[in-house]
């Protein structure tokens, strides 16, 4: 089955799939098996959607990432990213696609910083002008100008993954794929990151799809998240409907100033425990019934507010619970 031939328009889906499939044929001793990596998947995402692609390692992002840039051909059905078919017309789709790899760099290592973005504005030949303006842009949004001349492997983690993002978003792509953009980042460093990408959202109408384990970024930047379980789609939809399909909670741990107050009952949390004689009391969030705001402000009616922290449900716990649930 191939793509249906349409000519793209501005609401057309930024990428859309139906029955994709990929198989393997693996060696298992002195057999052969076959893996079906991604299986009979059909979905529809948006332009400028957030969608966060979660799963357990081996449950089939990468390859679906594949399919739909064209590095890998599906075994059956069909994908269509940006309105082109991502094998035949890879060329095309580069222009309207920026990849972010977390662990694989599409730096040159021994290069400064700049001179990689001189290089890749020639490759997807930026005029002048533009090149120069969605540089000075990105050098700014992601606050590169200190390290521009360095080479790149002179560059702290953090900073290497601003540069691969400057690098990636460089020819103004309709669509981001970004593969565990945070892994290993410090908190300040994830906070910059996830700000910028929000801010080149708001700004460009930019189509975010990211694969990560850390739940901080699909509660930052998605609106949308897609769970695969063994190449097929197990859950999509909202993140507050996520975790309510699990029963996976948002904890709230909320220091007093004082022993007395009493935060049983605030509609929209359970009453989880209190320590020191209640001046630490954590209160889980049903996240449809209510807000942060809203239960701060009845705290705040009772107690007065020390200080107050959110945990998020772990992604392997809501991942596993998921999986178990259809098992
Ligand atoms: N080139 C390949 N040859 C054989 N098997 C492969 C190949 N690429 C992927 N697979 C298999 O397909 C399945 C899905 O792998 P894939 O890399 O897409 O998962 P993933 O969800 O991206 O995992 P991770 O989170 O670990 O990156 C796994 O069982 C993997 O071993």
């Amino acid at each position: 089955m191939s793509a249906p031939a349409t000519t793209a328009t501005e609401t057309d889906p930024i990428i859309e799939t139906e029955g994709l499939t990929r198989r393997f044929s693996v060696r298992d001793g002195l057999r052969r098996r076959t893996v079906t990596a991604v299986d009979n998947v059909s979905v529809q995402i948006g332009a400028g959607e957030a969608v966060g692609y979660i799963g357990a390692n081996g449950a089939g992002k990468s390859t679906t990432i594949k399919m739909l840039t064209g590095i890998l051909v599906p075994t059956s059905g069909w994908a269509r990213t940006c309105g082109l078919r991502p094998v035949p017309e890879r060329r095309r789709l580069a222009r309207q696609v920026g990849v972010v790899f977390g662990q694989r760099s599409q730096l040159w290592w021994d290069l400064p910083v700049r001179e990689s973005f001189r290089i890749l504005a020639a490759i997807h030949s930026l005029p002048r002008e533009e090149e120069r303006r969605r540089t000075d842009e990105l050098i700014d949004q992601l606050e590169l100008s200190e390290f521009l001349a360095t080479p790149v492997r002179q560059l702290s983690l953090g900073q290497r993954m601003r540069a691969e993002v400057a690098a990636a978003l460089l020819h103004s792509p309709r669509l981001v794929i970004l593969d565990e953009p945070t892994i290993g980042l410090d908190v300040l460093s994830k906070q910059r990151l996830r700000d910028f990408l929000i801010t080149e959202r708001r700004e460009h109408g930019t189509t975010l799809l990211l694969t990560t384990h850390d739940m901080g970024d699909v509660e930052r930047l998605c609106e949308r998240v897609l769970v695969v379980d063994h190449g097929t789609v197990a859950y999509d939809g909202d993140l507050p409907g996520l975790s309510r399909t699990v029963g996976a909670e948002r904890v709230l741990v909320i220091d007093l100033v004082e022993t007395s107050g009493d935060l049983t009952g605030i509609p929209g949390t359970r009453h989880l425990e209190s320590e020191g004689s209640g001046l630490r009391q954590r209160l889980a969030l049903d996240d449809g019934a209510t807000t942060v705001a809203r239960v701060l402000a009845t705290v705040s009616a009772r107690a007065e507010v020390r200080d107050l922290t959110i945990e998020e449900p772990d992604i392997e716990d809501v991942v596993r619970r998921i999986y178990a649930a259809r098992r």
